[in-house]
């Protein structure tokens, strides 16, 4: 299962996640988020990560030039939209970026908003349900209504995210069967700096 550990901010930590299972690695270009990194901190944090391992750039209601500078400037494998970017925008990204993947994340708190995912699926690669948060656009650590996603099969891979942990991830996993994962607060000391210990025990109890 893929496995996406967001908001790292350190060049250190985003060694030993990947060593540790992570698949992808999430870098928040959004400037009001605690967890915003500048695209020199990305080079570092990426600089010694193994191939195999996914770079994505969170953006949020960015222009595709500032997301276009910034892939090519930071070595970012794919970009990660989590704003309310339509999917014409996607579109027109995918033309821009070329072999980049394009994850576009849906803050969901209704089936209205569930069903927006089909108007995206041929535009992108990945699709990424996140908890609604009147406030704040991600790294909430709120769980969205796993009873809401019982059926929910898109036409592309998708991943949940929105409050994970290792306390409650297998039953979510049981529960939705998604493609994959994002975890950011619940493997975190405080916003930014995660918490080895507790990505070391979600590996643990994904691996059981
Ligand atoms: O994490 C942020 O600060 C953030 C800010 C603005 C847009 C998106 C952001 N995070 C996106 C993520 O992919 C998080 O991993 C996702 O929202 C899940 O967060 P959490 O509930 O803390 O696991």
């Amino acid at each position: 299962m893929r496995v996406k550990i967001c908001g790292i901010t350190q060049p250190k930590q985003s060694v030993a996640i990947a060593n540790l299972g992570a698949t992808a690695l999430g870098f928040i270009c959004v400037p009001s988020s605690p967890r915003y990194v500048t695209i020199e901190q990305i080079q570092g944090a990426v600089g010694q990560l193994p191939k195999n391992v996914d770079r994505i750039g969170v953006f949020a209601n960015s222009s595709i030039a500032e997301i276009s500078q910034t892939v090519k400037d930071s070595g970012l494998t794919g970009v990660q939209l989590h704003g309310d970017e339509s999917p014409d925008f996607c579109s027109l990204l995918g033309e821009n970026l070329g072999n980049i993947e394009i994850i576009k994340a849906l803050r969901v708190r209704s089936f209205e908003d569930l069903n927006l995912a089909a108007n995206y699926t041929k535009y992108i690669d990945t699709l990424l349900l996140d908890a609604y948060h009147p406030q704040q656009l991600g790294g909430t650590g709120h769980t969205l209504d796993w009873e809401m996603l019982q059926n929910f099969e898109p036409s592309c891979p998708w991943l949940l995210a929105g409050g994970l942990t290792p306390d409650n991830v297998v039953a979510a996993v049981n529960q939705v069967k998604p493609d994959g994962i994002d975890l950011s607060s619940g493997v975190e000391v405080k916003p930014g700096d995660k918490d080895l210990d507790k990505v070391a025990l979600l590996f643990k109890k994904l691996r059981g």
